[in-house]
């Protein structure tokens, strides 16, 4: 954490606090360690890169810290969020996640639709946060007619629009060029700022690790923060 981030962080609330987690599948003999010992804090306005090589445990421990899968060992506590993080965590995933018979603008607010918010409302927030991404005249377009690095912004937009306290990217970058990769981190930077969340980006590339303030390093599944 930066001396920054750290003043900051007086009188803050954790939003993720790890102690020794841990995830292994299978069981016994044959069960796979993807990982273990992990023990971090995430806060508010913290922003780091998770590098480490393929089959370290990165896609793991990013789920762990999204609350979409348990550890099988360890403790995880979301104590900024009431231990609940279902509804406060955005997720940008490698590859195409925008369902094809939908719009763009029915993509970006699907989400707040399932979450409950009323459709008209949804809809609104879907359109508002295009266009503060730069996106709004592809509002109408299909998935299908959306280039690689267009569909990963409006994926980013889907986040901004529902307005998460911890963002989760695990390799939002790995079928771009270079120039779109640092375009789609950069985004995810600047969303981030902009709701104070924390932001969390497995990536293989140290052009895309190297634009955030922190790295930290998986290796046979152990987190060097
Ligand atoms: N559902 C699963 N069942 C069994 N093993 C799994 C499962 N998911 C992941 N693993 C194993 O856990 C280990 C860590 O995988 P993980 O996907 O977390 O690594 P990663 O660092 O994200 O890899 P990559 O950079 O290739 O995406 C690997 O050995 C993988 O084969």
């Amino acid at each position: 954490m930066t001396a920054e981030l750290k003043d900051r962080a007086v009188g803050m609330t954790a939003l993720v606090s790890c102690q020794g987690l841990a995830r292994s599948y299978g069981k016994g003999a044959n069960a796979l360690v993807a990982v273990h010992s992990v023990t971090c804090e995430l806060w508010p306005g913290q922003q780091v890169a998770i590098t480490g090589p393929s089959g370290s445990g990165k896609t793991t421990l990013l789920h762990l810290l999204a609350g979409l899968d348990r550890p099988t060992a360890g403790r995880i506590a979301w104590p900024a969020l009431d231990d609940h993080p279902r509804g406060h965590v955005g997720v940008v995933f490698q590859g195409p996640s925008l369902l094809p018979p939908l719009n763009v603008a029915e993509n970006v607010a699907l989400p707040l639709i399932i979450a409950g918010i009323d459709e008209a409302e949804a809809k609104e927030r879907a359109l508002t946060a295009l266009s503060a991404i730069g996106l709004a005249g592809l509002a109408a377009s299909l998935p299908e007619q959306l280039s690689g690095g267009q569909a990963q912004r409006v994926a980013v937009a889907r986040v901004l629009a529902a307005e998460p306290r911890l963002i989760i990217a695990d390799e939002p970058t790995a079928q771009l060029d270079s120039d779109l990769a640092r375009r789609v981190v950069d985004l995810l930077i600047e969303v981030a700022s902009r709701l104070e969340a924390a932001l969390v980006v497995a990536t293989h590339d140290p052009l895309v690790a190297a634009r955030l303030p922190a790295t930290w390093t998986m290796s046979d599944g152990a987190l060097t923060c």
